[in-house]
């Protein structure tokens, strides 16, 4: 990901000319953006210490901020003494008459710098600060309101960003903004449980009857699914009533559908997460019923013969509501990947994030840029996906999965995205998001509806079972790294190989 740090003029043209070798800040620099690329951003001549820039910028709209070139940072070293700094007087090029001259009273750093190269701008538009003085490239989704979701602008919208991103926001006039609450609120209270009560609700603290995988209930942050050091818990069709099964294939197999003693979803007791079960099976039916919606509109826009063929497809849909959180407490453990790059395994997902006391929303959230070109100098490879502005609209993000990408024969995209560890914890303290995995029946096939083909993968028939079994069997083959799992995972958006290549 690349980064940008703030050097106010004329510090930056000093960088570049290689007379200011190492930057004096009052903070060091992250540990692991040493040895990387960061670029500079030149803001105009300012008050020591006082940041010039918004926390958010269109670079295009900005006359006086300049990204000119980049540097490395190969170390960074606090200032013991008066007599240490004067001594690098020539290297940090800081007199004592500047405002960011030496003090006792505060730390006072040096970054040590390489390598400083004028470059032309990257093609970057919109950066928000992530932390102090650096700032990330992020792309604004629009938020699209399907009030009426027969309206010809409603799906015009939604598939200009479907063919391009596929990552939109979408509101409505009965926005459920109470249960959408409830659901954060009840998941921010089971997660600052503790570890033994939680792990009462897991899979594995039951009794199994037969081998069934269904991924339900707590995952600790040691689990496979939570390599990135999340927890989780989740459940699959908790409306579902044992005694009046539905009628899918799906529910008859119990490879895959537990049956009792076996719980379809290990509850918390109502106890210790009181309010949960009923505030979670709220918020599934809610996002279900958006999901429902949704593939109406796309059965428009992809001209069905049957245009509610999608929802036919889906009517005994399995799909998994994901309840995740993160918290970083020190940024050593975290790894650089909290979920590594994919493209879902679904029709569209469904996600909101936490807002509320302090919770970081959607940071870390970042997207294949679908404007990254290879042969582009500095063409960036990865954006981070910006909050929806202060004041927008209560509102879901949406993104497409590969399913709905297959059915478009490729007109709608599935975008490969990851969850990244923050530039500096502080950023995060706490990350909570609720992930719907929207999918069809387990006995649909999945072939291309779509009338024209846009893209030359040859897509072959295969059940929602059969499908599934094929990109997540592998993740639990002991001979197939986790690398390689996620590149048959995500085979049918980015050839194997590119995906091993990926900047990862
Ligand atoms: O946590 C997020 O923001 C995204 C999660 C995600 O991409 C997933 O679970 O598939
Ligand atoms: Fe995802």
């Amino acid at each position: 990901m690349d980064v940008l740090l703030e050097t106010q003029a004329p510090w930056a043209e000093f960088i570049l000319a290689g007379t200011k070798t190492i930057e004096t800040r009052r903070y060091p620099c992250p540990d692991h953006l040493i040895g990387r690329k960061i670029w500079l951003l030149e803001s105009p001549a300012g008050t020591a210490g006082t940041s010039a820039v918004p926390n958010s910028v269109d670079l295009m709209e900005s006359s006086d901020l300049r990204v000119v070139g980049f540097v490395t940072v190969t170390a960074c070293v606090l200032y013991s003494s008066q007599e240490q700094w004067d001594a690098d007087v020539a290297k940090h090029c800081v007199t004592p008459e500047s405002g960011y001259s030496w003090s006792s009273d505060v730390p006072v750093y040096g970054w040590i710098l390489s390598d400083p190269q004028a470059a032309l701008p990257p093609p970057i538009t919109t950066i928000a600060r992530s932390y102090r003085s650096f700032f990330i490239p992020v792309l604004h989704v629009p938020t699209v309101d399907i009030t009426d979701p027969e309206s010809p602008d409603v799906h015009a919208a939604i598939c200009a960003q479907c063919k391009t991103l596929g990552f939109l926001r979408v509101t409505w006039n009965a926005f459920p903004v109470d249960v959408v609450r409830a659901a954060h609120d009840v998941t921010r209270a089971f997660f600052a449980l503790d570890d033994s009560t939680k792990a009462a609700a897991t899979k594995s603290a039951t009794a199994k009857t037969n081998d069934s995988f269904c991924s339900t209930g707590f995952r600790g942050n040691t689990s496979a699914y939570n390599t990135g050091g999340r927890e989780s818990w989740s459940c699959v069709r908790p409306d579902f009533d044992p005694a009046a099964p539905l009628l899918s294939a799906y529910y008859r197999n119990p490879l895959h559908f537990a049956v009792a003693p076996d719980p379809q979803v290990p509850w918390p007791s109502p106890e210790t997460a009181p309010g949960f079960r009923v505030a979670v099976t709220a918020y599934y039916a809610a996002v279900e019923a958006l999901g429902r919606v949704l593939l109406g509109i796309f059965g428009r826009i992809l001209e069905l013969d049957d245009p509610g063929l999608l929802q036919a497809l889906s009517k005994d849909h399995t799909s998994s509501l994901n309840l995740t959180s993160l918290r970083l407490r020190d940024e050593a453990t975290v790894p650089e990947a909290i979920l590594p790059a994919h493209a879902d395994l679904t029709s569209l997902t469904v996600l909101s994030h936490d807002e509320s006391d302090g919770a970081s929303g959607t940071a870390c959230l970042q997207v294949r840029n679908p404007a990254y070109d290879p042969l582009v100098p500095h063409s960036l490879q990865w954006v981070a996906l910006a909050d929806a502005p202060p004041g927008a609209p209560p509102s879901f993000l949406v993104n497409l999965g590969q399913i709905m990408e297959r059915w478009s024969h490729g007109a709608l995209k599935a975008t490969l995205h990851r969850v990244m560890r923050p530039l500096h914890p502080s950023v995060l303290r706490r990350r909570q998001a609720l992930v719907f995995f929207f999918v069809t029946n387990y006995d649909a096939v999945l072939v291309p509806l779509a009338k024209h083909k846009n893209s030359t993968i040859m897509y072959s028939p295969e059940t929602m079972a059969a499908y599934t079994a094929a990109r997540l069997g592998v993740f639990h083959d002991p001979s197939v790294s986790l690398a390689e799992a996620y590149a048959m995972y995500n085979k049918d958006v980015l050839a194997p190989a590119e995906y091993m290549a990926l900047d990862k």
